[in-house]
């Protein structure tokens, strides 16, 4: 696993943004596993503003998300298909139907997603302050395939902050891909700023490989690079 503590979060989305960017010229028909959270959004401001400036393309690209709230509608502000459509999908050149987000609630709907998510080159990642990787919560099996989570309180009160602060209208299920989905992917790109993120980030880094903290699977990963900012850097011993 490869660490870059970066000065601020403008220098860590930008550094993320150029592994993108690398991986899309060289091959333009890469596949793309993305993830929502506030994270990884200055990151996709950066492909944006290169892609309208530098005319780099995602015309070929094809994206699959990592998860979505159960029982929220998908043009309700507050899901994962609208917040990627707002932070990154309109603002490139990716064809609609080359992207995909998780969508349901039943066994068969993560089974076709499963199916679905295929030869990831390079998987975006941001990291929950429980060490969630997607929406899988501590105790999850590392070899679980897409399936519906209960979300821990901890999660729902992270998000209740899009929710109007109110807990009680976060969603209380996910569809999400699991780990074992996540970790077929070639690369790993994982990004994190803020104090709020120190604890998870030493438990993935430094900690035992352990599903109390399923981001520390990321140890046994062949390819993981993790770009942080000082603050989430700060519970690392060297
Ligand atoms: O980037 P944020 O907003 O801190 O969220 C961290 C993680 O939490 C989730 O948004 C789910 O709660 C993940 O999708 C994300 O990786």
């Amino acid at each position: 696993m490869k660490v870059v503590v970066c000065e601020n979060y403008d220098d860590l989305s930008n550094k993320a943004f150029e592994v993108i960017k690398e991986q899309v010229v060289e091959k333009p028909n890469s596949v793309l596993g993305l993830a929502t959270g506030s994270s990884p959004v200055g990151m996709y401001q950066d492909m944006i503003k290169d892609h309208k400036e530098n005319g780099t393309s995602y015309k070929d690209v094809s994206t699959y998300n990592l998860d979505e709230y159960v029982g929220i509608d998908r043009k309700d502000p507050q899901s994962y298909y609208t917040f990627m459509n707002e932070n990154l999908f309109s603002g490139i050149d990716i064809d609609p139907n080359n992207t995909h987000v998780p969508y349901g609630n039943t066994k068969e709907d993560c089974e076709k997603y499963e199916d679905a998510v295929n030869g990831v080159d390079i998987q975006v990642l941001g990291i929950g302050q429980n060490g969630h990787i997607g929406f899988n919560e501590p105790g999850t099996p590392f070899d679980e395939p897409t399936h519906i989570v209960d979300l821990t309180e901890n999660t729902r009160e992270a998000n209740a902050r899009f929710f109007d602060n109110d807990i009680n209208k976060v969603p209380t299920q996910a569809i999400t891909q699991g780990i074992g989905t996540i970790m077929k992917a070639k690369k790993i790109l994982l990004v994190a700023n803020g104090a709020n993120k120190a604890d998870a980030l030493k438990a993935m880094i430094e900690g035992d490989v352990n599903i109390e903290c399923p981001a520390s699977v990321l140890q046994k990963h062949p390819d993981v690079i993790v770009f942080i900012d000082k603050e989430a850097a700060s519970k690392l011993s060297k």
